[in-house]
């Protein structure tokens, strides 16, 4: 009886346990590295190299501009393909928030003194880019963008949503980046692209599923990556 129900955990093909929520327990410990990496827990606890953190902003301004083109491919393949039109609704308020994030950058790389025209791509956020790119190939199935879309998006919000969380000692001049991704707006907006991801990936083949793991497991790896980068790791 035990094993019927793992079966169906790692299978992720009952309709019971979503496709998503069975990864994420299948590969839990890769998840938990790109949702608290020390990079987080340092901004959690006030432990934060400011280095870091301007490193990682002047990194992470040039993977928003790449994720850019991406959502757009992702919003074209989902005007194709859902029946009612609303996940295009979701990706295209996605691409909004895209719009105030980069001027977001913008603002916050004017606080802390850092001149983004000047920030050179790193290995990690060039590999990650690339994949982005990749990605945009209307060969590359809706199922598999949608589920990195929704992968991208989730790993900035649990991270800085766990930030936040009680007990907290973030410094003050970070508040701001922690409720960027961390506040409740942006929580919705994730679940809601988990559900997409899970209805497009209940109707797809097992091949298209399988991909798409292998994408999400991706997505992690060049997460984790990228936190490393901004510590002087990579
Ligand atoms: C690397 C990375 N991953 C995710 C996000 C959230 N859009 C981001 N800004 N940067």
């Amino acid at each position: 009886m035990e094993d019927a129900g793992k079966k169906a955990v790692t299978e992720g093909v009952d309709c019971k346990i979503p496709v998503t929520e069975a990864w994420i327990r299948k590969h839990r410990l890769l998840y938990d590295g790109a949702t608290r990496h020390p990079f987080i827990r340092s901004i959690r606890d006030g432990s934060v190299d400011f280095t870091s953190f301007k490193r990682w902003l002047g990194q992470d301004y040039i993977f928003v501009r790449s994720f850019v083109p991406f959502a757009a491919s992702t919003l074209v393949k989902s005007s194709k393909e859902s029946g009612d039109g609303l996940d295009m609704e979701v990706i295209l308020g996605g691409m909004a928030s895209l719009n105030d994030e980069i001027n977001w950058f913008k603002n916050e790389a004017s606080k802390f003194h850092v001149s983004l025209t000047s920030v050179v791509p790193q290995k990690p956020n060039i590999k990650y880019c690339r994949f982005l790119e990749n990605l945009t190939s209307s060969e590359v199935e809706y199922p598999v963008a949608i589920s990195v879309f929704w992968a991208i998006e989730v790993v900035y919000q649990e991270s800085f949503a766990h930030c936040l969380e009680e007990g907290n000692m973030i410094p003050e001049e970070l508040q701001a980046t922690c409720e960027r991704w961390g506040n409740e707006g942006f929580g919705t907006y994730c679940k809601t692209l988990r559900e997409i991801a899970d209805r497009c990936l209940q109707k797809a083949s097992p091949e298209v599923i399988s991909k798409a793991e292998v994408a999400f497991l991706s997505v992690l790896e060049y997460e984790v990556d990228f936190w490393n980068m901004s510590v002087g790791e990579a």
